[in-house]
């Protein structure tokens, strides 16, 4: 639904996660987007009204504003542009560092499209600090119209998280806006609907209750990139932070779960963010924590609290594979299956998951291992043709003769397991829970040993409504 006071023309580029984001957002605000990829498939598909990635309600959002949206790799569009988004991917370098060359090529390939009028380019990539005046400093170089009065660059960071990309979007807690006076007026405007929460929501995503507006955050270039940074570094050393004090639960005999819940309740804490088991995964906390680090490196600053974060998120993953030699003894021939691919639930996405890294080493180690997920393995057939694993048919292949079960990913497709009916098949009742899951009990007629990070006694569960605790 059309409400933009000012419908205004937006050039999106990178259809990634970010890009398909903020394109279908701001055709929902009334304005009208081009999509430009380098990526022709992703074109192709997108121009024949299919979405290259898993992202809940954004299909639907799509097609619902279709008439506001075309997607293309000719950066023409770029000419008559008021504001020109840049969301290409910022992974990271060898050293840690992100790598910018496609933020470089799209800058490139923008200045020579500029048109004569006042256009903002804006930074929604994830970029170093400093990059914003360098993305000025290339157009600047290479635009043959570029004029420092007309042509502003801004950032913009974007905060969404995968499988909940259309609420974050639609209703997010701030807008972080970087950059001159005049090019902050015009996201302001552009914004106006999202800010003014004056949009119709989709159906995929009503309006959560109580929710009013967004924060508006104006500031520079320099501390809107920074914002970004240390706004995923935090949230990382937060689920670091439960998984450290979840290690010294196991040993001191006290349970996770309830001291999160405990320490939680502190509003100055909070919950969020405080989920113990397997840390973090996905293309993002690894690499923007590592690439504050490196930012870091380069003003000889040491950041001891962000390479700590990093080790224990890493760590957690043998932690896994420690607790299951300890049930199993050996994993040679053993036949271990992991429930969930994806990095998370409610996306394909396979950069960084954990189930990736747990692989490797329990082939290494000599088991069969098998893997399911509901939504990633037409994806991990592709990316992951590298790795030496079964794709599961479905549920009941995993589960069947297996040693052990690993949840990996907490999708809820996991939590109405019938237990009743997997756990019999299995050669050897272990499930390990990395992901603190299992919220109910399982089968009372079953005896099934579940270990569940942060928690030192494997829960037995024996007999009709009993769960006993035993060591
Ligand atoms: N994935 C996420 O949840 C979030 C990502 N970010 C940041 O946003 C940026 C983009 O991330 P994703 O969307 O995940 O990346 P992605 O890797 O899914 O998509 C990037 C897209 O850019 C395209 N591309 C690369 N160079 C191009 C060029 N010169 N011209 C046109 N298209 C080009 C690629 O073909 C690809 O389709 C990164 O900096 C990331 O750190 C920020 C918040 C959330
Ligand atoms: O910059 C980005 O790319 C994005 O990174 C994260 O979003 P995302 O990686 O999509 O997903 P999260 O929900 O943050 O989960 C990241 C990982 O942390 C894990 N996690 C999350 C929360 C928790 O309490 N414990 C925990 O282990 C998840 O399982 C997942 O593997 C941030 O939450 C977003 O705000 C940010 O925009």
């Amino acid at each position: 639904m059309t409400l933009a006071a000012q419908a205004m023309n937006v050039t999106v580029i990178g259809t990634g996660y970010v890009g398909l984001g903020t394109a279908g957002l701001l055709a929902h605000l009334g304005h009208q987007v081009t999509g430009i990829d380098i990526a022709p498939d992703k074109i192709a598909q997108l121009q024949r009204g299919e979405v290259p990635i898993h992202e809940p309600g954004l299909s639907d959002l799509l097609a619902e504003n279709a008439e506001r949206l075309s997607w293309t790799s000719d950066y023409s569009s770029v000419k008559e542009a008021d504001v020109i988004f840049i969301c290409v991917g910022t992974p990271p370098g060898p050293d840690g560092a992100p790598d910018l060359r496609y933020v470089i090529s799209a800058a490139s390939s923008i200045a020579h499209q500029l048109g004569e009028q006042c256009q903002v380019i804006v930074n929604k990539s994830t970029v170093p600090i400093g990059t914003g005046d360098y993305v000025e400093r290339l157009l600047e170089e290479l635009a043959p119209n570029f004029s420092a009065a007309q042509h502003l660059v801004v950032s913009n960071p974007e905060f969404l998280r995968e499988g909940t990309a259309l609420h974050d979007s639609l209703y997010p807690d701030r807008i972080v806006l970087g950059g001159a006076a005049k090019a902050l007026e015009t996201m302001i405007q552009l914004y106006a609907p999202l800010l003014e929460q004056n949009f119709t929501p989709p159906a995929s995503t009503p309006r959560p209750e109580g929710y009013t507006r967004p924060a508006t955050v104006k500031t520079t270039l320099q501390s809107a990139e920074m914002i970004k940074y240390a706004a995923n570094a935090f949230l990382a050393l937060k689920i670091s932070f439960a998984n450290e004090i979840a290690g010294l639960c196991e040993r001191v005999g006290a349970d996770i779960e309830e001291v999160t819940t405990g320490i939680g309740l502190d509003e100055r804490i909070g919950h969020r963010f405080l989920q113990a088991g397997l840390g973090w995964g996905g293309s993002c906390f690894g690499k923007d924590t590592q690439g504050l680090i490196s930012a870091g490196r380069e003003h000889n600053y040491a950041m001891p609290i962000l390479q700590a974060a990093i080790d224990i998120n890493y760590r957690q993953r043998q932690v896994i594979v420690e607790k299951l030699l300890r049930q199993l003894k050996t994993l040679k021939g053993k036949r271990v299956s992991l429930l969930g691919m994806a990095f998370k639930p409610n996306t394909d996405d396979l950069r960084d998951a954990p189930a990736h890294d747990l692989i490797e080493r329990l082939h290494r180690l000599g088991a069969h291992v098998t893997a399911h997920d509901p939504v990633a393995m037409p994806r991990a057939e592709h990316e992951w043709s590298h790795l030496s694993y079964t794709p599961a048919r479905d549920l009941d292949h995993a589960f069947a003769r297996a040693d052990a079960v690993i949840i990996v990913t907490e999708w809820d497709d996991y939590q109405h397991l019938d237990w009743n009916k997997l756990l019999p098949t299995m050669r050897r009742r272990l499930i390990i829970d990395a992901r603190n899951t299992i919220r109910q009990p399982l089968d009372h007629m079953l005896q099934a040993t579940v270990k569940q990070v942060g928690r030192s006694a494997p829960i037995f569960i024996q007999s009709v409504q009993t769960v006993s605790i035993v060591k």
